[in-house]
């Protein structure tokens, strides 16, 4: 048995459907679930260890995309949303009674991701939300007790699925920080 990391990525990677145009999130509660609705398809989806985003119970990763702040409604239940800290980056809104993360959002407009939400698309029946694509914070797993000798089989199996991992974002997501941050400060041609 390969080692568990999230339950929608332990048995491979569902492909997305490019033309998948959104669908709605509902909590854990079973009964007056809150309900999200997506009108968009996500962008940069990945499995993140840190140990701020939602997991599932015994999921060493979460599974966390984002779209555009417009395209997300809350639709049912929002009396029950509370933000978990309102000091981070990203303010998670979060079912009070069954802790699940609906949604979160930048606030700050200098951010360079300011107008994209973080969503947990396994939270939706539909099928066809954008892939994982990459695994972020990969180190942070120790952080919240993952023996540090378990991190290769960690790595491995990452990779065996497609998913390449960083111990921070990819790449491309750094460049497009870095690039927003040397325009801002004029280090760079705005
Ligand atoms: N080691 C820390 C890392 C936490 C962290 O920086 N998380 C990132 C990624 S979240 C989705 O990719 C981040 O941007 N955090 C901003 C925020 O959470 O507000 C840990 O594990 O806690
Ligand atoms: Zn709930
Ligand atoms: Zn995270």
């Amino acid at each position: 048995m390969p080692i568990a990391l999230h339950p929608s990525i332990d048995n491979g990677i569902k492909h997305g459907n490019p033309g998948f145009h959104g669908g709605t999130l509902h909590c854990h509660c079973a009964s007056h679930k809150v309900e999200v609705r997506i009108d968009a398809q996500t962008a940069h989806n990945h499995a993140c260890g840190c140990s701020k985003c939602w997991k599932p119970k015994g999921a060493k990763f979460s599974v966390v995309a984002v779209v555009p702040r417009d395209a997300v409604h809350v639709t049912a239940n929002g009396n029950k949303l509370h933000i978990i800290d309102h000091n981070a980056t990203i303010q998670r809104h979060a079912c009070r009674e069954c802790g699940v993360h609906m949604f979160g959002r930048i606030e700050n407009k200098s951010h360079p991701f300011y107008g994209l939400d973080f969503v947990h698309t396994e939270l939706s029946d539909e099928q066809g939300w954008s892939q994982p694509e990459f695994a972020a914070f990969v180190s942070s797993v120790i952080e919240q007790g993952t023996p540090p000798s378990e991190m290769a089989a960690i790595r491995n199996r990452l990779k065996e699925l497609g998913l390449e991992p960083y111990d921070c974002l990819s790449p491309p997501l750094m460049d497009a920080i870095a690039t927003h941050l040397a325009k801002a400060s004029g280090a760079l041609a705005a």
